[in-house]
C-alpha cells in the first residue's frame, strides 16, 4: 500500500490522505460560506415572522438548516424572541443552492407535527419520542389586543374549496390547532387527516376557536355562514376575532363586520390575491382592512399562508380593492383571449404569441401560465369562471356606486355572462375564450 506523510509526521494511506483533504475543504467551504451569509444578511421582513415549519423538513436536515440559518438571520431573529417559520421560498431565497432543493423537499413521514406540550418557547428545537429532533413553532395565547408577535392558540377554518383547503392545509402544517368545517362535510376529511378537529356548524367552530377564518364563494354564503341560524356569530364574543378571506363587496364585509362586532368580538375583511397554487404555496396577499388589534393578532397567520399583506383601514377597503384588482385581471384575460384568437385567425401561431407577449410591457404571469392551456382548449380550475363573473359584477356596482365609468369592465363582464350561459361556470375563467369562440 502507497503511503502518504502527513503534515504531523504520521504515515496515511494515500486514499485516506485524499478523502481527509475533501472533508476538509468542504468543512472549509461550509464555514466560509456561513460566516461570509452572517455577515451579509440582516432579519427584513421575510425573516421577521419566519418560523420552522416542521412538516417540510426531514429532521435529518433540519440541524443542518439550523446550521445554515445564521444564514439567513434566523439565528438572530429566534435571538431576539421572534417568531420562526420557515418556507421553502424562504430556503429559495436566503441558503444556498442545495439547500435550497433540501428545505422545498416535504417530509411528512420523517418530521411529524410537533405536538404543542414537546414545543419549547423560544428556541427551535424539541426532541420527539424517539429522540428524533425536530422544529418547533413557538405558539403563544391570543388576545384580541395582542401583538404582532403572538399566534392564535386555536384557529377555526370555514369554507373548503379551492383555496379554503391549502390555506387550512398550510396553517396545519405549521403547528397551528385548526378547526375546520364545510357545508358538504366530505370536503373537511384530507384536512382531518393531517390533524384538524372538525365541528358541524360555522357557529361551533367559532365557539371553540380564538379566531375563525371564512373563505364563501359570494355575498350570499359569506353572510349566512358568519349571520345564519347556525353562524359564526353566535359562537364569537370578547377576545374572539373573525377574518373574512372570501371575495365579497364592500356592503356585505360591512354587514357581517357590524354583527361580528356586536358580540364583542373583532372583525378583519381580508380577501386575497393570488389563486389554487399560490395558496398551496403559502403566497397569497391578503387586502386587509378592520379592526386594527386584529390584524396584528393574526398576521402570524397571514405570513404562514402569503408572502404579504396590505391593511387599508376601515372595512370595505380591503374589499374594494380587491374587486378592483379583479375587475382589471378580468379585462385582461378577455382582451388576451381576443388575441389568442385573432392571432389564429390570420395564420399566426398562438404559442409564439404568448412567447412574444412575455417578452414584452404587458408581459404577465397569468399569460404565461395559462396562455399554453387556452391554445389547447384545456381550462384546468383554478379560479372558477363563475366567481370571476360574480367579481365583475361586484366591481361593476362598485363603479356604478360612485359614477365612475368603466366600459371596458361591463364589456367583459358580458362576455363572462355568455361563458356562463355555456356551462361553463366550473371551468377556469380562462375558458371565457370560448365565449369568443362560439360567436363566430
Ligand atoms: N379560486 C381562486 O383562485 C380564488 C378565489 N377567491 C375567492 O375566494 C372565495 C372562494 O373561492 P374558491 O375556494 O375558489 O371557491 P369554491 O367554489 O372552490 O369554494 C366555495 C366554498 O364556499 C362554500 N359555499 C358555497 N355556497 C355556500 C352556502 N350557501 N353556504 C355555505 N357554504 C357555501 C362551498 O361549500 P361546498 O363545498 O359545500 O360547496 C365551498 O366551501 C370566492 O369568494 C372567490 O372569489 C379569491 C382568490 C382566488
Ligand atoms: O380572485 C382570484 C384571484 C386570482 C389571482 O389573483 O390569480
Amino acid at each position: 500500500m502507497e503511503l502518504n506523510k502527513s503534515d504531523s509526521g504520521l504515515l496515511l494511506p494515500r486514499r485516506q490522505t485524499a478523502v481527509f483533504s475533501s472533508h476538509l475543504s468542504l468543512c472549509l467551504f461550509c464555514f466560509c460560506w456561513a460566516l461570509f451569509c452572517t455577515l451579509s444578511s440582516t432579519p427584513n421582513s421575510e425573516t421577521k415572522n419566519c418560523c420552522i415549519q416542521s412538516r417540510d423538513h426531514s429532521p435529518t436536515y433540519c440541524p443542518f438548516v439550523f446550521f445554515f440559518c445564521p444564514v439567513s438571520g434566523l439565528q438572530r431573529c429566534l435571538r431576539r424572541g421572534m417568531k420562526l417559520a420557515l418556507k421553502p421560498s424562504y430556503g429559495k431565497l436566503l441558503c444556498p443552492a442545495p439547500m435550497a432543493v433540501i428545505t422545498s423537499q416535504a417530509s411528512t413521514t420523517f418530521c411529524p407535527p410537533v405536538p404543542a406540550r414537546l414545543r419549547v418557547r423560544g428556541w427551535p428545537f424539541s426532541f420527539l419520542p424517539g429522540g428524533s429532533p425536530a422544529l418547533a413553532v413557538p405558539v403563544r395565547a391570543f388576545s384580541a389586543s395582542a401583538s404582532a408577535s403572538e399566534f392564535p392558540e386555536r384557529v377555526g377554518f370555514l369554507g373548503m374549496g379551492i383555496m379554503g383547503t391549502p390555506m387550512a392545509q398550510n396553517l396545519i402544517k405549521a403547528g397551528c390547532d385548526v378547526t375546520v368545517w364545510n357545508r358538504t362535510k366530505s370536503k373537511c376529511d384530507p384536512l382531518t387527516s393531517l390533524g384538524a378537529k372538525f365541528k358541524p356548524s360555522p357557529e361551533e367552530v367559532a365557539a371553540s376557536c380564538d379566531v375563525t377564518f371564512a373563505m364563501l364563494a359570494d355575498p350570499e354564503s359569506a353572510v349566512e355562514v358568519a349571520c345564519g341560524k347556525l353562524g359564526a356569530a353566535n359562537g364569537m364574543g370578547p377576545g374572539k376575532g373573525y377574518v373574512d378571506v372570501s371575495t365579497v363587496d364592500g356592503a356585505t364585509s360591512k354587514l357581517i363586520g357590524e354583527r361580528i362586532k356586536a358580540t364583542g368580538a373583532l372583525f378583519l375583511e381580508a380577501p386575497v390575491s393570488g389563486s389554487k397554487k399560490p395558496a398551496e404555496d403559502g403566497q397569497l396577499i391578503f387586502l386587509t382592512a378592520g379592526d386594527k388589534a386584529l390584524y396584528g393578532s393574526v398576521s402570524s397567520l397571514l405570513d404562514i399562508m402569503g408572502k404579504s399583506s396590505f391593511y387599508l383601514g376601515d372595512v370595505g377597503n380591503g374589499a374594494a380593492m380587491k374587486l378592483v384588482v379583479n375587475m382589471i385581471m378580468g379585462s385582461m384575460m378577455a382582451s388576451f383571449s381576443e388575441g389568442l384568437l385573432l392571432s389564429e385567425k390570420v395564420g399566426l401561431d398562438p404559442n409564439v404569441l404568448v412567447e412574444v407577449v412575455s417578452h414584452g410591457a404587458i408581459s404577465a404571469p397569468m399569460y404565461k401560465l395559462k396562455g399554453p392551456s387556452m391554445v389547447q382548449s384545456q381550462y384546468p380550475t383554478a379560479f372558477p369562471l363563475k366567481h370571476q363573473q360574480k367579481d365583475m359584477r361586484l366591481a361593476l356596482g362598485l363603479a356604478e356606486s360612485v359614477s365612475q365609468s368603466t366600459p371596458v369592465a361591463a364589456a367583459a363582464n358580458e362576455l363572462y355572462k355568455v361563458a356562463k350561459s355555456h356551462g361553463l361556470s366550473d371551468e377556469d375563467f380562462s375558458a371565457v375564450i370560448e365565449a369568443l369562440k362560439s360567436k363566430q
